[in-house]
């Protein structure tokens, strides 16, 4: 049977990465990506977008919905502080199967945790069979018509704090217009948009970010 892209995505890391170096596997899928076949990772411009949001709120507790192959899940992984974790939900049983081996190769399993399920049924489960009290940061990356339900789950499961911080890419391309509507609208969180392009692509795409007030 022939191999999936995620695959040769996955098989091109193992063959040109190097094991246990976190920027080496995104700069390979990075370069996979842009000049053999484009995927759905954040992608290096985003990335740096990413990064400084994450390092900004230094987050004890990271939650991803939408993990893919794991680039996105290494990039957060790889600045958390020490003791600090990231929780990643994938329901796609051939991207989790991946992603899995993704976050191995780089390193960065003792501070990952790759939960398959759909992120309806897991965030309700983060309290109690995953042991979390709030979330710090939580990246939005999964199908986009989940953002406004995912978001609205978070609060209603108490999972947010005062200053927690929530960054959804693709508010552009695919597009989420109605988390940007809901999100926007709401007075219990502080948007700001960051223009951005989508990854790969000379084609416009960006990012939200929303801060929790309580
Ligand atoms: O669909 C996307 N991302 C979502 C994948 C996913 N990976 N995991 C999930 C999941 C995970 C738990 C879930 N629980 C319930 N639904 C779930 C869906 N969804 C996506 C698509 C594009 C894109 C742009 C332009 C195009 F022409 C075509 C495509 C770009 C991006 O950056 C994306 O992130
Ligand atoms: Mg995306």
């Amino acid at each position: 049977m022939n191999q999936s892209k995620e695959q040769r995505i996955l098989n091109f890391v193992l063959q040109n990465a190097v094991r246990g170096d976190p920027c080496s596997v995104l700069d390979t899928i990075d370069q996979y990506c842009s000049q053999k076949e484009w995927a759905m990772n954040v992608g290096n411009e985003k990335g740096l977008i990413l990064d400084k949001t994450v390092e900004e709120a230094n987050p004890s507790v990271a939650l991803e919905l939408g993990t893919y192959c794991g680039y996105s899940a290494v990039r957060i992984a790889r600045v958390l502080k020490a003791g600090a974790h990231l929780l990643t939900v994938e329901f796609n049983p051939e991207f989790a199967a991946i992603a899995k081996q993704m976050i191995e190769f780089a390193g960065v399993q003792d501070k990952v945790k790759l939960l398959e399920g759909p992120s309806e049924e897991i965030i309700p489960q983060l309290k109690k069979k995953y042991e979390v009290d709030t979330v710090d940061f939580v990246f939005l990356d999964h199908w986009k018509d989940r953002y406004t339900p995912d978001t609205i789950l978070l609060q209603e499961c108490n999972l947010l704090r005062k200053g927690s911080v929530l960054l959804a890419d693709n508010v552009i391309v695919p597009g989420a217009p109605e988390f940007l509507n809901y999100i926007r609208n709401n007075p219990h969180f502080q948007c700001t948009n960051y223009p951005s392009r989508l990854e790969y692509m000379k084609v416009a795409d960006a990012m939200e970010k929303a801060v929790f007030l309580g």
